[in-house]
Formats: structure tokens, sequence, C-alpha cells
């Protein structure tokens, strides 16, 4: 069965040297020979409003599923808006690092993604609530989370910028004290930075959480604990190859529930934005809570 009707979310400035018309073209042309129903909806700076106007289409028109077209902000700002709802979200991905995309093999090649809209297969998946905020993808506190700062200030986007600022950062970077409690373990100690997800790996393939599973009621408490700066590339390279929990480093505690004591109120992040840095970060799991169409 293939959907009758969507509603195309498209962000008109994600990615590096995409050209967007030629990218709507082809969602209109594939639609109109599939005989799709579609809408398109194009997401402006104001992301509240964006909200609003989605959510009264929702409510008005029914569509089969909402398609975010963009990267991980505009995944983030439509599945925001369908957690607890019927409704599934498409990912066409478009962005720099496309990270929940990658993690549920949806294709990046824009006709590929289509189709795999067009054919309608339905995952379930579990999502987090970070600090009462939604979290679809990853979460984390500590040294990414001040990489993904720096990105957002930064005016070059893509993954080039995050690469450089990552090498900016890492020098001067000072690991910070945490306590971490859930409801299978604890952790006290001092850590270079402490992700929070149920999925496996950032857009940029490092691959924080190589165990991780999308939809069993559980996520991973991920943390990379202080190391000599020296051992870094070899951090780096577990990381991208997805072997980060041989590591010496690494520890992980998989549960349902938890809390995060952050005495220095370092930095946090949930899907590529920064959130309000607070002393205490909570953690829960949203089990089976976003539909998402898959291969
Ligand atoms: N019309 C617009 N003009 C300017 N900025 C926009 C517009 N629509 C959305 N945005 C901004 O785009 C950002 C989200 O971009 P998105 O994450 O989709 O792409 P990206 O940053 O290129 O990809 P990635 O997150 O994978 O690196 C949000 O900060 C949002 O405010």
């Amino acid at each position: 069965m293939q959907p009758q009707k969507l509603l195309i979310v498209f962000n008109p400035i994600s990615g590096d040297n995409i050209d967007k018309d030629e990218i709507e073209l082809l969602i209109k042309v594939f639609c109109d020979e599939q005989r799709i129903d579609f809408s398109i909806y194009k997401t402006t700076t104001d992301q509240k409003n964006d909200q609003k106007v989605i959510l009264k289409y929702i409510e008005n028109e029914h569509p089969d599923a909402v398609v975010a077209v963009g990267g991980d902000g505009t995944v983030s700002l439509v599945a925001n808006l369908l957690i607890g709802k019927a409704i599934p979200m498409g990912i066409l991905p478009l962005g720099s690092g496309n990270g929940l995309s990658k993690d549920l093999k949806i294709p990046q090649e824009t006709t590929e993604a289509l189709h795999i809209i067009q054919n309608f297969q339905i995952q379930t998946i579990d999502t987090l609530t970070i600090n009462r905020l939604p979290c679809v993808h990853i979460g984390d506190i500590g040294f990414n989370a001040v990489i993904v700062d720096r990105f957002t200030k930064d005016e070059g986007r893509g993954l080039t910028t995050y690469a450089w600022n990552t090498v900016k950062e890492f020098t001067d970077y000072q690991p910070k004290q945490y306590k971490v409690v859930t409801d299978n373990g604890e952790f006290e100690g001092t850590a270079f930075m402490i992700a929070f997800t149920n999925a496996n790996a950032f857009g940029s393939n490092a691959t924080i959480n190589p165990t991780g599973i999308i939809n069993d009621g559980l996520f991973e408490i991920c943390i990379i604990k202080e190391f000599p700066k020296l051992e870094g590339v070899g951090i780096l390279y577990r990381l991208l190859v997805g072997d980060i929990d041989q590591s010496m480093h690494y520890e992980i505690i998989q549960c349902t529930k938890a809390s995060i004591s952050n005495p220095d109120l370092e930095l946090i992040q949930i899907d590529g934005e920064p959130i309000d840095a607070t002393e205490t970060v909570d953690i829960s799991i949203n089990p089976s809570s976003l539909h998402i169409i898959v291969p």
C-alpha cells in the first residue's frame, strides 16, 4: 500500500552545496507520477510558528505521513510533533549529518529515499525525554555538546565546519565531574562526554552506542571517561570503526530512567541543538512512541 496524501516539510537552507530547487522539482515530479497527493511546507527561522502551521495542517488534512526534507534539525522538528501520534514520519535526508536516517538505513539519495516513502513500511521506535524535552536520536553532555554549541554559532555549515570545531576545541577541553544514577547501575567520576541514546551513531558516523537497539524499551548511557589526550586518535578510530565498547575508557549502562548530576553546568545538546545547561539532567524512555517509514 502506498500513501495517498503527504505533507512535505522542506527546509530550504539545509545541507551544503545542495540544489534545493532541483530536489523540490524531483519530489513534485515523483509524487505526480506516482499519483500521490502532496503539499509542501517550507520551514522558516520561526520554529514555533512552523510547528503551529504543521499541526494545523495535520488536524485539518489528515495526511498519511509527514515527510521531513532536511537535516537533523528538520527531522527533530517533525518528529517532536508526531511523538505519541499514529501518523508516521518519512525522511528525505538533506543535511550534513542525517544521523537518525543513517541509523535506520534510510537511503541518503533523494530518489531512493522517495521510493522508501512510497513503499510505506512502518517501524515503531522508542524516543527519550531529556529534561522534559523530546529526543529522537542522541542527546549528550560534555565535549560533543560543546562542539554542537560552537557549530550552531559558526556561520559555516556541513561536516567540514563540525570537524574543524572538533579539532580546535579538543586540545583545551577539560573533562568534567558527573554522577550518574540509573535504575540499573551508577557511575561517578570524570568524563570527556556522556551520551544518552537508544540509537547507534552520530551523523558523522561516530558510533557511540554500538549495541543499542532502537525499539527494545531501553536506552544506554554511554560514558567516555577522561583519557590521556594522546589517546584521542585511538578513541576516534574506535568510534569510527564501531568498537568503542572495547576501550578501557568507555562504560555503558543500559536503563529506562537516569539522572545525571552536572555540578559544572557543562553544556548539553539534544539531536544537534544546544539546550539550557542544568545541574541535574533527567532522562527517561518512551517505548514505541514514534512511527517512521523505513526500508
Ligand atoms: N527558511 C529558513 N531560513 C533560515 N534558516 C532556516 C529556515 N528554515 C529552517 N531554518 C533553520 O535550519 C536549521 C535546521 O537545519 P537542519 O538541521 O535541517 O539542516 P542542517 O543543519 O544543514 O543539517 P544537519 O543538522 O544534519 O547538519 C534550524 O536552525 C532552523 O532554524
